[in-house]
């Protein structure tokens, strides 16, 4: 099967180079040409819809693992308009691509699509009602697949971090070795997700999809019609096990940090009010999601997320 993984320099597209390597023939694209590490790879803009069509039908691939977005939460709300060229047109492009030839989209969305206000875990069909520019791009980014008629997956994340790229790992790591105390918001309650989880259960969850009954399709041609078992597909929750908050994070970040060798000492964590910390964008107070169906459909079970801490700041260690 051919698969074309756009995004491959983000936190997620970066793990799926690996996970999805078993599953055939995996082209990645980037914005530079480049992957991480400097192999050359395939140089697009996927902001240009016309470069993006140019490469659907060059490739023609069986699947599209769409890992790119505009992720910047607070720049969002000045750059409406590149927030939803990535998010919510791509998405759209890709998907109404896909839904004339039984190709399958693999896609990723966010907690923020959420207000906040539950009070329990968010289940997939929870009322939306994002707060802000970046949310309602992943909306519409989500609601223009379905509108497509797309076979999809479409798995709801949440709070990614990894080893590399931009997150709030890293930026705590960072700060941490600045300051004596740093001031951390205790009124969002999420689960931190590792890139490196979501890519597995991306694959896992993608090779169960593809129907038992489907021929092996040769390299150079798509899969037959109906190569999909339909009934697995839609939109699923993807997020570690357990709650948090992102000054929780942070400590948890700290002291696994100091046991592994990474900090000589750990700054002080306050735990503040969001009313404290004010940033451009609103976030959700409360934003965990559902796994329930993930499990039911996939067998698939995220563990807890401090698990995915101590891995990942293990990643980092001096070995
Ligand atoms: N990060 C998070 O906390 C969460 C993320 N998600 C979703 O998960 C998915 C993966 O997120 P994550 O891996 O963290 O994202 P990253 O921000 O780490 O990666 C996004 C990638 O998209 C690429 N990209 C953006 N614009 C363009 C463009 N015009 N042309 C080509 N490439 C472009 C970026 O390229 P470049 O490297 O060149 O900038 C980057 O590599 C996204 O759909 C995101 O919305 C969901 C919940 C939480
Ligand atoms: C750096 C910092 C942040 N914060 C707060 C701000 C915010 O409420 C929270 C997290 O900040 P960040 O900017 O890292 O996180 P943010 O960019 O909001 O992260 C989100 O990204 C998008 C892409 C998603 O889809 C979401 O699931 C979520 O992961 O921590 C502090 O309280 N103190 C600090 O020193
Ligand atoms: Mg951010």
């Amino acid at each position: 099967m051919k698969l074309l993984l756009l995004g491959a320099n983000g936190q997620v597209g970066f793990e799926l180079q690996r996970s999805l390597a078993p599953l055939g023939n995996v082209i990645a694209t980037t914005r530079s040409g480049r992957l991480p590490g400097g192999a050359a790879c395939v140089r697009i803009d996927l902001a240009d819809a016309g470069a993006v069509d140019a490469l659907l039908r060059e490739i023609e691939p069986d699947a599209v693992v769409n890992a790119a977005a505009y992720t910047a939460v607070d720049r969002a709300e000045d750059e409406a308009d590149a927030a939803f060229a990535l998010n919510a047109a791509l998405p759209g492009q890709l998907a109404a691509w896909c839904a004339t030839r039984d190709a399958l989209l693999l896609h990723y969305s966010t907690d923020y699509v959420f207000d906040g206000s539950a009070t329990r875990p968010y289940r997939e069909d929870d009322a939306t009602a994002p707060l802000g520019v970046y949310g309602r791009s992943k909306l519409a980014g989500e609601d223009a697949i379905r509108d497509a008629g797309a076979l999809h997956l479409i798995f709801r994340t949440a709070w990614v971090y990894a080893a590399r790229g931009q997150n709030f790992l890293r930026t705590m790591l960072r700060l941490g070795a600045e300051r004596e105390v740093l001031r951390v918001v205790a009124d969002q309650r999420g689960a931190p997700t590792p890139a490196r989880w979501i890519a597995s259960a991306s694959a896992l969850a993608l090779a169960r999809c593809r129907s038992e009954a489907a021929p092996d399709s040769p390299d150079d041609a798509p899969i037959a019609a109906r190569a999909w078992d339909e009934a697995l597909t839609g939109t699923f929750n993807l997020v570690a096990d357990g709650e948090s908050h992102w000054s929780d994070f942070a400590e948890t970040i700290f002291a696994d940090a100091l046991a592994a060798g990474l900090l000589e000492r750990a700054p002080r964590v306050e735990p503040i009010g969001t009313l404290d910390y004010p940033t451009r964008a609103a976030r959700p107070a409360y934003s965990r999601l559902d796994g329930a169906k993930l499990r039911d459909t996939f067998g698939l079970r995220l563990p807890d997320w401090r698990e995915g801490v101590r891995q990942v700041v293990g990643e980092l260690a001096p070995a």
